[in-house]
C-alpha cells in the first residue's frame, strides 16, 4: 500500500458554526462543518437554498467571520487574522470570480485583468498574463470594455483576473448563474483547464448539476451540515446525489 502522506490541502475547515443574529431570531447558517479541500482540483459545492454555500465559501475565502471553528487557507489561518492581515490574504493569495462579474465599467478588459496587481503595486507577469489571456480566448477583446463584451465574455475577464495574480485558490460563487448555456460550458472549462493544466486550486458554488458534473469532486450541504460527497461527478451521478438527499431530509429514506 502507498503510506505516502497526503499532500496539504488547500483550504480547511474544522468544526466551523456561524451564526447570524442573536437570540430567538439566530440563523445558523453553518453547523460544525469539517472538511478539507485538495489542492489542484476543482471543487463544487453543492446544496438547496439556504443551506450554507454562501456562508461556507465566504468564511473560507476570508469574506465572513465564523462564529467558532477554524479555517486555514494555504497554510495560513484565516479565521484568527486581524483585518490587515485578511486583506492583504484576500489581495495576494485569494482570487474571486462572483455570479455579477463586479468589472469596473470605465476600464479596458485588460485594465481590468491586471487591477488586483496595481493595487498590491505588484508587478505583472506578462508571460503568465499572456498564457490566462489566451487560454480564455480573450486576446483580441483586451482593448474593450465591459458594455463591449458579452456576458460570457466579461466572465472570462473576470476569470482572468482571478487568475493572472496565480493565487492559492480562486472562490468561484455561482459563476456561470447569468449565462447561457454555451458561455456558461466555455468558462466552465475553462476553470477545470486552469486546474489540469495551470495547476490552479478553484472551489466553486453551484445550484446547476451540469456545472457540479465539471468538477473533481463534490460536496453537498444540507441546513448549514456536510451531509455528502462525490468524486468524478457526472450531471447524472450528481441528480441521483441530490434526489437520494432529498429523500432522507424528508424521512422517507
Ligand atoms: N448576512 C446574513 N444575515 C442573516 N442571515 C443570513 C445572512 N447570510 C445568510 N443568512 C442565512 O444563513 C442561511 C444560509 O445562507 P447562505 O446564503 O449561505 O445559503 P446558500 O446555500 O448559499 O443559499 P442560496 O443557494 O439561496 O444562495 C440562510 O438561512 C440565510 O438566510
Amino acid at each position: 500500500m502507498d503510506t505516502a502522506a497526503a499532500p496539504t490541502p488547500i483550504a480547511s475547515a474544522r468544526d466551523l458554526v456561524k451564526v447570524y443574529g442573536a437570540g430567538t431570531t439566530a440563523v445558523r447558517a453553518l453547523d460544525g462543518v469539517d472538511v478539507d479541500l485538495a489542492r489542484g482540483e476543482l471543487t463544487a459545492i453543492m446544496g438547496p437554498s439556504g443551506s450554507g454555500k454562501s456562508t461556507l465559501m465566504h468564511c473560507l475565502a476570508g469574506l465572513d467571520r465564523p462564529t467558532s471553528g477554524s479555517v486555514v487557507v494555504d497554510g495560513a489561518i484565516v479565521s484568527s487574522m486581524s483585518e490587515r492581515r485578511l486583506t492583504a490574504l484576500r489581495r495576494t493569495r485569494v482570487g474571486f470570480v462572483f455570479q455579477a462579474y463586479n468589472l469596473v465599467p470605465t476600464l479596458t478588459a485588460l485594465e481590468n485583468i491586471t487591477l488586483p496587481l496595481d493595487i498590491a503595486r505588484r508587478k505583472v507577469d506578462r508571460a503568465h498574463l499572456d498564457l490566462v489571456v489566451g487560454t480564455l480566448g480573450l486576446t483580441d477583446r483586451l482593448g474593450h470594455k465591459p458594455s463591449e463584451l458579452s456576458g460570457g465574455q466579461q466572465q472570462r475577464v473576470a476569470c482572468a483576473r482571478a487568475l493572472v495574480a496565480r493565487p492559492a485558490v480562486v472562490f468561484a460563487d455561482e459563476p456561470t448563474g447569468n449565462l447561457d448555456s454555451a458561455s456558461a460550458a466555455e468558462v466552465l472549462g475553462f476553470l477545470r483547464d486552469s486546474v489540469d493544466e495551470l495547476g490552479q486550486s478553484v472551489v466553486m458554488v453551484t445550484h446547476d448539476p451540469t456545472s457540479a458534473g465539471y468538477a473533481h469532486r463534490v460536496l453537498f450541504l444540507g441546513d448549514g451540515r456536510l451531509v455528502g460527497e462525490l468524486r468524478d461527478p457526472t450531471p447524472e451521478s450528481v441528480l441521483g446525489a441530490l434526489a437520494a438527499l432529498t429523500v432522507s431530509r424528508t424521512g422517507t429514506g
